[in-house]
């Protein structure tokens, strides 16, 4: 659209440059410290840190303000009783005086921005929407609100002119922020409180993954003190959808978030193993909790028969009552595996020194045994450290990492055999595979695996710690030697010394600064990293296994779920949510989001066929615009792809600047690839993705692998959708093409 040059856009471009020159100043001001900050002379450790936290400071504080560049202020309000307006932005900024000059959009005060209507106007005389390039107004956009005030207004009562404005613009390869033209029932689930798991349910373009990102900024705003430290996660679909969203939240200001897919949830694995759909719905399943821990339970083993054990010429033996005792003990402590492994080992070796001494203490003369209390504890110390013995009893209590356990579990029919007891024949002969690599569904076992595992005890290289941190580390261990106890009268006592357990480097580790890493690098880095709050994009893919996965991500169950099951893939899906959460005794509630901002009418007609034969339950949406333009279908029996080129060609002309997309099979999209100006995408590739134009390629050979599937793809396109069929298609609502 052209610039008007009316006066009140006149009138708001002075007031803008006024903001930018203010936005200016805050930079150079942030810059100047921070060059300060960084050329300041330290002294000692403290002095560091202190310039260390400065420099970070300065350096967000800098990256927040560049951030809001584009589209810094957008809205006015002006109040009835006041003639001072309001004005609304990605950030607060206030006069050097202290004067607000704008205001948050996430702020209460702002909030009166994106609720009051004409209905309800709560003293809002008009609502005025400035549309900008840079740093230059292109036009406003007023809604009246207070009848009386129509006379000095650019616009008509009540008009929805930058909604509808926002909703025609050409989409790009990334998602844009919506913080103009928020509506009322999604502004009432972006700041709706942070305790608990709210889902926010919609049918496709309702604006669920917009709602969710927003949410992400407001409460990092609201609850910026809990939240700041622990971050918020946001799952979404695929790598895809990562790079589409991603740009939403630095817009809004936002640094401290980690996105990720659930494939990525695993640090250090690289989920690209391929699988077939029936693998990865078994292990998908909630009946592989109960696998994985038997598979570790599994590996606690009690020898059948007494092993023999040498130990300085002498027999002992591994007895098979005694490593129960020992299992059932450490078993007890309730710890998970590696770290009950402790007490295993030292109940075990107590149980070979006291053979041991019993052997060598005999009296000849047949009276009491010779040795003492403190000569078991010194033999316990050298049978602990003869690495033979320590390598017998390994086996029976190892070490394991979950990657490990998962290697060993599934290249071994027996150990599926012992672990999967509950599954069938035909289940447990799917779990079968040799070793080397992770799929997707594999990283949720992982995690499992991980829970009932623990810890492992890793040894950090040396050339990462300072030389400070290793004196400090050799210090504590000092006093935990010199606090050791060998009490034999009790079998939970130390055995082992401190030094057997740590070693400096691990105790160095602990004291790394994390402080200058952003949080989303830390939390990435670290599996048991729990945050403050997590939002589920597309949450109808995610497998209960998935799910318990992701639960521990944040102990206080303060979530966001935003899904719509009718778009699920898995023939598996489930058909409520409460199937999902129901059972769970979790704090869970739903929110419906009712209008679809991306399907035009005239395609919502032709989805919502499909979408009756999929679910007649689900709530249908209302599209709030139509585009003028009636979906086509085309059956091109000969050279279907060199046809769809040619299509490809009309709707990129059709749409100019805008985007095209193909929408098929996988095997057709092989085939497809390369066609210039457009994408070509799987179905679950497009997922929670928006086109200009798209083109359905096959519908009833991706009908055939679920009708959800012929729903999402039919749904992806802003204004232009087009079908290209090899036969005449059956699909339902292929009648009204
Ligand atoms: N209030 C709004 N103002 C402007 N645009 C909006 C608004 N709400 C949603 N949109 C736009 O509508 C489109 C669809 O939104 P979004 O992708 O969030 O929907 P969704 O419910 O997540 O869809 P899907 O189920 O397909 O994943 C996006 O382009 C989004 O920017």
């Amino acid at each position: 659209m052209s610039a008007a040059i009316t006066p009140a856009a006149q009138f708001e471009q002075q007031r803008l440059d006024g903001l930018y020159a203010r936005l200016d100043r805050l930079r150079d001001e942030s810059a100047d410290r921070l060059g300060e900050s960084r050329r300041k002379h330290v002294e000692n450790d403290q002095e560091r840190s202190q310039r260390d936290a400065e420099t970070h400071l300065y350096r967000h504080r800098i990256a927040q303000l560049n951030a809001v560049e584009e589209g810094l202020c957008f809205g006015r309000l002006d109040y009835i009783e006041t003639d001072e307006p309001m004005y609304l932005g990605r950030i607060g900024i206030h006069a050097e005086g202290g004067e607000q000059l704008l205001v948050d959009w996430r702020s209460e005060a702002g909030r009166r921005f994106y609720l009051a209507t004409a209905a309800s106007p709560a003293g809002v005389r008009r609502r005025r929407h400035l549309h900008t390039k840079g740093r230059r107004i292109r036009h406003v956009n007023d809604e009246v609100l207070d009848l009386d005030a129509a006379g000095d207004s650019d616009s008509t009562i009540g008009s929805e002119g930058a909604l509808m404005a926002a909703l025609d613009a050409a989409r790009g390869e990334a998602m844009k922020d919506i913080v103009a033209t928020i509506q009322a029932e999604q502004d009432r689930i972006i700041r709706a409180p942070l305790e608990g798991i709210m889902i926010v349910d919609g049918a496709p373009g309702t604006g669920k993954t917009a709602v969710a990102l927003h949410r992400a900024a407001y409460l990092l705003y609201e609850h910026r003190e809990q939240l700041k430290r622990r971050g918020v996660l946001i799952i979404g679909p695929g790598k895809q959808f990562l790079r589409y969203i991603s740009e939403v939240l630095p817009g809004l200001a936002e640094t401290d978030v980690l996105l990720r897919t659930p494939a990525q949830l695993f640090p250090g694995v690289v989920a690209d193993r391929p699988e077939t759909e029936a693998v990865a719905a078994l292990k998908g399943r909630a009946v592989m909790a109960g696998v994985i821990a038997s598979a570790v339970a599994d590996r606690q083993v009690v020898p059948r028969e007494p092993l023999p054990v040498d130990f300085e010429g002498h027999e002992l033996y591994l007895r098979p009552e005694k490593i129960t005792a020992a299992r059932d003990a450490a078993r007890e402590t309730g710890l998970p595996h590696n770290e009950a492994r402790e007490t295993f080992h030292k109940r075990v070796i107590a149980d070979l020194a006291t053979q041991y001494a019993d052997v060598i203490g005999e009296d000849p003369l047949g009276g009491e045994n010779l040795l003492g209390l403190a000569d078991r504890a010194q033999f316990a110390v050298e049978i602990a450290t003869d690495p033979v013995i320590r390598g017998q009893i390994e086996v029976l209590w190892p070490q394991l990492s979950a990657k490990e356990l998962l290697e060993d579990l599934f290249s071994s029919r027996e150990l599926i055999a012992s672990a999967a007891a509950v599954l069938k024949k035909e289940e447990r002969a799917l779990l079968h595979r040799q070793p080397g690599g992770w799929s997707e569904a594999d990283v949720a076992l992982l995690d499992e695996a991980a829970e009932h595992l623990g810890e492992i005890e890793t040894k950090q290289r040396p050339g990462e710690l300072t030389a400070e941190q290793i004196a400090y580390a050799q210090d504590v261990l000092t006093i935990a030697a010199g606090s050791a106890s060998f009490d034999f009268e009790d079998e939970e006592s130390e055995i082992l010394q401190a030094t057997d357990i740590i070693d400096e480097f691990w105790l160095g580790e602990r004291q790394v600064d994390e402080a200058f890493v952003s949080v989303a690098e830390r939390a990435a880095a670290d599996r048991r990293w729990i945050f403050g709050h997590v939002i589920v994009d597309e949450a109808q893919e995610l497998s209960p296994m998935e799910w318990r996965a992701l639960l521990r991500r944040c102990v206080t169950r303060s979530f966001t779920v935003a899904g719509d099951l009718a778009q699920a893939a898995g023939a598996t899906a489930p058909s409520s949510w409460g199937e999902v959460f129901g059972n769970s005794g979790l704090d869970w509630r739903a929110e419906q989001l009712t209008v679809s901002y991306r399907t035009p009418a005239e395609i919502m007609e032709v989805a919502t066929r499909v979408l009756d034969s999929i679910d007649v339950e689900a709530a249908r949406p209302r599209s709030v615009r139509e585009s003028g333009h009636r979906p086509w279908l085309e059956i091109a029996q000969v050279d279907l792809d060199g046809r769809v080129e040619e299509l490809v060609a009309a709707e990129k002309a059709a749409v100019g600047e805008g985007s095209v997309a193909i929408v098929t099979t996988a095997e057709r999209a092989a085939g497809l690839a390369g066609i210039a100006d457009a994408s070509v995408l799987t179905v679950k590739q497009a997922k929670g993705l928006e086109f200009d134009s798209v083109i359905v390629v096959d519908p009833d050979a991706i009908a055939a692998s679920g009708l959800r599937n012929l729903y999402v793809a039919l749904t992806r396109a802003t204004k232009r959708l087009g079908v290209v069929a090899p036969d005449k298609p059956v699909f339902p609502g292929a009648e009204v093409l």
